[in-house]
């Protein structure tokens, strides 16, 4: 069988977000030791999607063994806006709380922006709040949403610096596409953002330095659309039926990215794997926001968490 010609090194975001929950552990110790400070998180799920029930479960671990406060409450499906509005209050209130998330997606009888936009924007370590946005727009310091701060963090591991860089984003979401955009020409990238709608998108995603997968279609970006040399953040987390038909047919699952990984690799220089790679760096981000949360309810200078 003939060798592969080049074979692109993977982003290892699991060794990364390793690294640096390390670093908030130690920060977060001595946040405790120097100011009496324990940073706090509160976790809102709403209904019992599982997949919503496993993500949020790994949260609250990680959050605890880092030494932070974790506090999850668990609502009923049925539950109302006013409900929701309420506890939410209750927790902007709460000086032990530095960091709330409300899980999404939220059932359809609740307005989800009315929510987010319900809790204090100093606690939003999602960044979904619009002030949270509209702070990340203008360039002022705010609470910057988990999976671009992360995605970010690994493309400045990789590369050094991005200035000059033509960035692709592909998705337009509120929650990945355009905050990821905002990150990016922060670092003076060039950047373009894509979605259902672009024209001719392989050619487009040819001319990626870096390439931002970020529309959860399982594989659909190809290894013919992307630059020879380029840095691929696959952002997407997709559950397709097991690759051996059998496993399949008892209905078991694996989880690919939003790009063909082996098609991929063989063009990339640079490739976030999935599983282990920008995932990862979305919990570890999390903690990292409610860290700086709570030294900035402070006043206190948060620590850099820089590698
Ligand atoms: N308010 C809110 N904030 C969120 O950040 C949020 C949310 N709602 N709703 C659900 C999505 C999903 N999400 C994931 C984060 C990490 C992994 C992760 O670490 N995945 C591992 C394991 C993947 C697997 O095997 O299932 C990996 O990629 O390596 C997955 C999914 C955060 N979300």
């Amino acid at each position: 069988m003939a060798s592969p010609s080049a074979h692109a090194a993977i982003i290892d975001g699991k060794a990364f977000a390793a690294g640096l929950v390390t670093r908030i552990t130690t920060a977060a110790a001595r946040l405790r030791a120097s100011h009496g400070l324990t940073p706090g998180l509160a976790v809102v799920i709403v209904g019992d999607d599982p997949a919503s029930q496993i993500y949020v479960r790994n949260k609250g671990e990680r959050t605890s063994a880092a030494g932070m406060r974790s506090d999850t409450h668990r609502l009923e499906e049925t539950t109302t806006q006013a409900d929701l509005l309420a506890l939410i209050a209750s927790l902007n209130a709460d000086s032990g709380i530095h960091g709330i998330l409300v899980q999404l997606p939220l059932p359809p009888h609740i307005d989800a922006s009315a929510v987010l936009d319900a809790i204090d924007p100093d606690k939003d370590v999602d960044g979904f709040h619009v002030v949270n946005a509209g702070r990340l727009a203008v360039g002022l310091p705010g609470l910057v949403p988990c999976t671009p701060l992360g995605s970010v963090m690994l493309l400045k591991d990789t590369l050094g610096d991005l200035s000059g860089l033509h960035a692709v984003i592909v998705g337009r979401s509120n929650i990945v596409g355009k905050p990821m955009a905002q990150l990016l020409l922060a670092e003076s990238c060039t950047v373009t953002v894509a979605h259902s709608r672009t024209r001719d998108l392989p050619t487009l995603c040819r001319t990626a330095d870096i390439l931002v997968a970020a529309v959860g279609r399982p594989e659909m970006i190809r290894g013919d659309w992307i630059k020879p040399g380029a840095t691929i953040i696959d952002v997407g987390i997709n559950r397709v039926p097991s690759a051996d038909p059998v496993k399949a047919a008892e209905g078991r699952t694996r989880v690919v990215g939003d790009v063909a990984l082996a098609e991929a690799s063989e063009v990339a220089a640079h490739i976030t794997p999935v599983p282990g790679g920008v995932g990862p760096m979305t919990i570890a981000c999390l903690l990292a926001n409610t860290y700086t949360a709570a030294c900035r309810s402070a006043g206190i200078e948060p620590e850099t968490l820089d590698a």
